[in-house]
């Protein structure tokens, strides 16, 4: 009884990475910044785990996950990372669960983030009225209009405080030399858009059925509307069809994948076409895989998530 309890509350300094905590406790990192373990599963060699921490971008105490390959064990070798970023209605939890990725990570020896995909709880009055907007719905921009302006800071919490985090945090194990982006829908376009505002900051990019032209469909137009005002100028700094043209960063092979029956992508809320066109006018390298009868879900994701972690183990373990 004692040793078990003993092991619950067991401890220690993150920079000294053990793969093999359990239960829930207060980590410090060097920037003495309180991570709270959230739970720990043993998964194909490796631990997904689950943290949270009081974010300053987001003013709010947010979850995100980390995966932890069986490589990471012993703290000696530094690892890639890639960042996955889900879509609405997600949080951290929805692609842990549900996509099997782990296996591919544990394959290839890669340490994976998922973020939550929106301030959480912080009250703002019409932030819970519908599920493309507000809550579960940050876009992973920065808002400028109010009320959203204080919280809704989703891309320089990812880009920023998150990355920031992990590298400092996760230092032993982590190889800032080599970290990659992934998403799906809203988190595609997070990927897409994080990539080409930060030239170098990701080596590698992909994504399922991402939102590739936000300015120029409902979802996006609601949500630009909502989150940056009306000034249209200020719209285009977060779309990824109108970033590529003005890219002027390291070489990029943009990978989208994108399900043939994916009902939202027949309601041109996607638009995949648009940012091919869009790269081929400037000579950026872009893969579109259009996959016969496949849907936006998560059955879709978790057929072809293996081909999109060796595209980027290809690169960042070059
Ligand atoms: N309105 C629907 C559709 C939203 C949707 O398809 N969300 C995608 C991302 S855009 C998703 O990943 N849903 C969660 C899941 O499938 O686990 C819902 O509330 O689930």
């Amino acid at each position: 009884m004692l040793t078990a309890i003993a092991s619950r509350l067991k401890f220690t300094y993150i920079k000294q990475v053990s793969i093999s905590w359990s239960g829930s406790l207060k980590v410090k990192t060097s920037k003495m910044e309180a991570l709270e373990l959230v739970s720990s599963n043993k998964i194909f060699g490796g631990f997904q785990k689950v943290y949270s921490h009081e974010s300053s971008e987001l003013k709010c105490k947010m979850n995100f996950s980390v995966y932890l390959p069986p490589q990471a064990e012993g703290g000696d070798v530094k690892l890639p990372v890639i960042f996955y970023l889900s879509g609405l209605t997600c949080n951290e939890q929805n692609f842990i669960t549900k996509s099997g990725f782990q296996r591919y990570a544990a394959e290839h020896g890669i340490i994976v983030v998922g973020p939550d995909t929106s301030p959480r709880g912080v009250k703002i009055p019409g932030d819970d009225e519908s599920w493309d907007f507000g809550v579960a719905a940050g876009f992973y921009l920065d808002a400028t209009n109010e009320p959203w302006a204080k919280n809704y800071r989703m891309g320089s919490y990812v880009n920023k405080e998150l990355y920031d985090l992990i590298l400092q945090a996760f230092g032993n194990v982590v190889d800032g030399e080599r970290i990659g982006i992934m998403g799906h829908s809203m988190g595609g376009h997070g990927a897409l858009v994080s990539t080409l505002r930060n030239p170098g900051l990701y080596k590698s990019v992909s994504a399922f059925a991402p939102i590739c032209n936000p300015t120029a469909c409902p979802w996006g137009v609601k949500a630009f509307s909502g989150y940056l005002g009306e000034d249209k100028c200020k719209w285009v700094e977060w779309d990824a069809t109108e970033l590529v043209k003005k890219y002027d960063g390291p070489p990029l092979t943009l990978l989208i994948d994108q399900g043939a029956g994916d009902s939202f992508y027949i309601q041109k809320q996607l638009l995949p076409e648009n940012l091919v066109e869009a790269c081929r006018s400037v000579g950026v390298p872009v893969i579109l895989n259009l996959r016969e009868g496949y849907d936006h879900s998560y059955y879709y994701i978790s057929s072809y998530i293996g081909e999109h972690f060796a595209f980027h183990a290809k690169i960042l373990k070059a």
